[in-house]
């Protein structure tokens, strides 16, 4: 479906993309996933034709992307990070005015637009876009993305800013529209891909760390782990010279261990000893943020 070919990418000195290759095949929900800055956004607007690569090709059912007007586009759907609609028309209104402007039949445009207000979970009914919540604008932007029927759908992180309960209304549609459209997602949110994504790849340093099917990497990397919660930074900071295998985030340590029983009787010795206040301990899997962070960290 998506042959991304060696593709470069430097803003003045700074490179973000350095040699990027990888096939995205018809069907899946493919994840993006890198830190803050990584460059997810910047590959998406490659793949639309937005940004120039400095080197490299992406081709989309074979043809190859062009920079500026390219013609890939009509088999591609996009929701930008922040979409922005006009506020004083209605979901309805702005969905027609969507197949308008993509060439629609009327009545085409018209059965469009209900079916995919009906898909998103949006009512039908005279509320303006202007009155609609952070959730509902993105939920209206997948419509909106779709109202083409594109074979692919990139979304530029699509739950970041939501809350709990938009996430998880986003991610069902996502896993709703899979059969339609191929999704390709970009996130820093990594339980979010652990739950939908069918393949995944990460992006840090300007090249891929590790991509393929998510199943496959648990597999290679899962493994019995001790998350430990300190009860405050300063306790962090204290636990952190102590334990030089684990991966830290803010007062959460995860602590991959072959002997589970020796590693908690050292860990409270160390804490004990240092008057570092554990809030909590617990034993668990390996999950995809965990692969990530070691990756990072590494
Ligand atoms: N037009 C630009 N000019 C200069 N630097 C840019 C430009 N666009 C992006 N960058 C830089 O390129 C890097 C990658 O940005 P990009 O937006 O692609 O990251 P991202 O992974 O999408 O991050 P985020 O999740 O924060 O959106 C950042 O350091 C950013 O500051």
């Amino acid at each position: 479906m998506i042959h991304i070919d060696h593709i470069h990418k430097k803003f003045g000195t700074h490179t973000v993309l350095n040699d990027i290759s990888i096939k995205i095949e018809e069907g899946q929900i493919f994840g993006l996933l890198g830190q803050n800055g990584a460059g997810k956004t910047t590959l998406m607007k490659i793949m639309l034709g937005l940004l120039k690569a400095d080197q490299g090709d992406v081709r989309i059912l074979g043809e190859s992307v062009r920079f500026g007007n390219t013609p890939t586009n009509q088999h591609v759907g996009y929701l930008p990070d922040v979409p922005s609609f006009y506020p004083y028309m209605t979901a309805y209104e702005y969905l027609l005015f969507c197949g308008e402007v993509t060439g629609l039949d009327k009545k085409v445009r018209v059965e469009r637009a209900k079916r995919y207000l009906a898909l998103v979970g949006l009512p039908f009914n005279r509320k303006r876009i202007g009155g609609f919540s952070r959730g509902m604008k993105q939920r209206l932007g997948i419509a909106q993305a779709l109202i083409h029927q594109p074979k692919v759908l990139i979304c530029d992180e699509p739950t970041s800013a939501l809350d709990p309960v938009g996430r998880r209304e986003m991610i069902e549609i996502l896993q709703k529209i899979k059969h339609e459209t191929t999704v390709i997602f970009s996130t820093h949110i990594l339980s979010d891909a652990e739950k939908i994504c069918d393949c995944v790849a990460f992006l840090h340093n300007g090249t891929f760390q590790l991509s393929g099917k998510v199943s496959d990497i648990l597999k290679q990397h899962q493994k019995p782990i001790l998350r430990v919660v300190v009860q405050q930074m300063a306790d962090a900071e204290k636990l952190k010279p102590l334990l030089t295998n684990a991966t830290q985030s803010g007062t959460t340590f995860t602590i991959p261990s072959t002997n589970l029983l020796a590693t908690q009787q050292q860990i409270f010795e160390q804490c004990i000893q240092q008057q570092i206040a554990i809030q909590s301990i617990e034993i668990e899997q390996s999950t995809l943020e965990d692969v990530f962070l070691e990756v990072i960290q590494s």
